[in-house]
């Protein structure tokens, strides 16, 4: 059998990651990257500046040259920023043959339109197949070859099985399912319910109201993500619950850090990544447009605007009407 190629697009912490995670699944991987010294370093079996402390294996061909990197490319893992995804697949469409699954790796929704990931790419792309990876996954536990599972998601379920066979590895456990937007919409919304929880470790407000937040957390998650035709099943699943849990209760997720920082009422420019961000602004927008109940995406997205303080946030939500858990 010839060698199966992976391109990762992106040389930050969870591209250089998925870009591991490839090669020991015994691919031959190519990562694109824009920064020289990003690739430099990845080539040489480290990312100091994503990955710090991190010493990896070499064999992972990095480059700065897109149309190298996707040449004779059978798969291409895209793992910018969400927000960055339009531009990147802009400049990816001229040097990808039609057939290649785009899989796409990052967690958010476009920040300005409301659109899904996949939808992006199948607009852009509309001739590959497009798929995405996601659930409860640090780059630095997988980048250190540490165990965890993830879920492969497809609208065709057998391209989801087979890219699912296909990026399986002895720690890192590849489930697959035809729900893509259940997948996307998992992965994109836990960010906001992590901010959250980081806000409620931040400002002191003990453990109770933490699990209270997320669980309650959780119920808005499906409200919104059955509103947009995610399956419930999916949303219990890896993508959605699993990383739920490990968002909301690490402080090694940047999202949950920034929340953090957020209830202490520190400094917020200048952070790592959060894509909570730019999703909490939309969901809060989207929910507001569909009549969708979503409090607690409501006051993240207000506390980030500034609009309410971290009291207000609370007296808001301990105050709304009382009513069955079920509803
Ligand atoms: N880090 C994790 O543990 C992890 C795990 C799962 C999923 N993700 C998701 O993966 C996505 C990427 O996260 P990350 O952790 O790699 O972020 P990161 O900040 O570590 O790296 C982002 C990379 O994208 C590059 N980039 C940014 N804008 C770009 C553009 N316009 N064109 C080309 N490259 C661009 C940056 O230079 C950097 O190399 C996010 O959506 C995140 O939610 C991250
Ligand atoms: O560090 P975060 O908050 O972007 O989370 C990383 C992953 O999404 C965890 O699965």
């Amino acid at each position: 059998m010839s060698a199966y190629k992976v391109t990762v697009l992106g040389g930050g912490a969870w591209g250089t990651a998925l870009a591991l995670a490839m090669l020991r699944a015994g691919h031959v991987v190519t990562l694109w990257a824009r920064n020289a010294d990003s690739v430099e370093a990845v080539a040489n079996g480290q990312n100091p500046r994503y990955l710090p402390g991190i010493t990896f294996e070499t064999g992972i061909a990095a480059t700065t040259d897109l149309a190298k990197a996707l040449t004779g490319a059978d798969c291409v893992l895209v793992v910018t920023p969400a927000q960055a995804l339009r531009s990147v697949l802009g400049e990816v469409k001229p040097h990808v043959a039609s057939h290649v699954p785009l899989v796409l790796c990052a967690k958010g929704i476009e920040r300005d339109t409301g659109t899904l990931l996949s939808a992006i790419a199948s607009e852009l792309l509309p001739e590959n197949p497009v798929a995405a990876l996601s659930g409860p996954s640090f780059a630095t536990d997988v980048a250190r070859g540490l165990p965890t599972a993830v879920v492969v998601a497809a609208e065709d379920d057998e391209r989801a099985a087979a890219l699912a066979l296909r990026f399986s590895a002895a720690n890192l456990r590849c489930y697959s399912t035809d729900d893509l937007i259940g997948v996307e919409l998992g992965g994109a919304l836990k960010n906001i319910f992590a901010i959250a929880a980081g806000a409620v470790t931040g400002a002191g407000l003990g453990a109770s109201a933490q699990a209270a937040l997320v669980t309650r957390g959780f119920v808005e998650l499906r409200r919104i993500g059955a509103a947009f035709g995610a399956r419930p099943e999916t949303l219990m699943g890896l993508s959605g619950l699993g990383d739920l849990m490990l968002t909301c209760s690490s402080a090694q997720s940047r999202n949950f850090a920034y929340g953090v920082a957020l209830g202490k009422g520190e400094e917020l420019s200048g952070r790592p990544l959060a894509e909570g961000v730019a999703t909490a602004y939309i969901a809060a927008r989207l929910t507001r447009e569909r009549g969708i109940e979503a409090p607690i995406v409501e006051a993240v997205a207000a506390l980030l605007d500034k609009a309410i303080t971290i009291n207000e946030a609370v007296a808001g939500l301990m105050t709304r009407p009382l009513r069955a858990e079920a509803d």
